[in-house]
């Protein structure tokens, strides 16, 4: 899923995100990989599918800093509300926070959800960006474990939240793991061109 537009080889990363837990993830999947710079810059995030949003808020992110950028978005998907509330969980976290977030699917018997990350790698204005995505799939539960990163305590996969793994366990089978999964290997199949 990425089309391109010859980008140079990146010699260091400068994600472009405010969330610090985000951050910390990313800085621990990528050390020793690839410098990560970051620069905390307010985007307009716009609506549509998952990668409509990444996509712009990378164009975005290139504008605004002038140069080349990284992006993620994050999507909890539920399965009987047809992938809502997707990108805009966001909202529903800062309404409803993670300790009630279960309570939207109170009226289902499907608990089944989705975690979504999609990258966004643009090498500067005018340049197309390119998508690095990762899924996994879990399901709604009551808050356990620290409430520390958004829905973690609310997202359970094989039998324990996010929140109750430890950080090197949750990366590893994480949505964000798996996305930066395919973005190492992009880095890799570059520098070898
Ligand atoms: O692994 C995660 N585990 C639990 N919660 C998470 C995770 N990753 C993102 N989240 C939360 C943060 C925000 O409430 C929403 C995504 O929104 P999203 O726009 O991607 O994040 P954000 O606005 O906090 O940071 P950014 O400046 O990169 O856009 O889900
Ligand atoms: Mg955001």
């Amino acid at each position: 899923m990425s089309s391109s537009t010859s980008p140079a080889v990146p010699k260091h990363l400068n994600f472009i995100t405010g969330n610090k837990n985000k951050l910390a993830e990313v800085q621990a999947i990528l050390e020793g990989v690839i410098e990560l710079r970051n620069q905390n810059v307010d985007l307009v995030e716009v609506q549509g599918t998952v990668e409509e949003v990444t996509i712009d808020k990378c164009r975005r992110a290139a504008e605004a800093i002038n140069g080349p950028v990284l992006v993620e978005d994050t999507c909890l998907c539920f399965k009987a509300m047809n992938d809502l509330p997707g990108p805009y969980i966001k909202w529903f976290m800062l309404a409803l926070g993670p300790l009630q977030m279960h309570k939207l699917l109170e009226g289902f018997e499907d608990k089944s959800a989705q975690a979504v990350c999609t990258f966004g790698y643009s090498a500067g204005p005018g340049h197309e960006p390119i998508l690095f995505q990762g899924r996994t799939d879990g399901k709604l539960v009551q808050s356990r474990g620290p409430t520390v990163f958004g829905w973690d305590s609310c997202f359970e996969y094989e039998g324990q939240t996010y929140a109750e793994m430890d950080k090197t366990e949750k990366n590893k089978i994480s949505h964000r793991g798996k996305a930066l999964d395919k973005l190492k290997k992009w880095l890799a199949s570059q520098v070898e061109t």
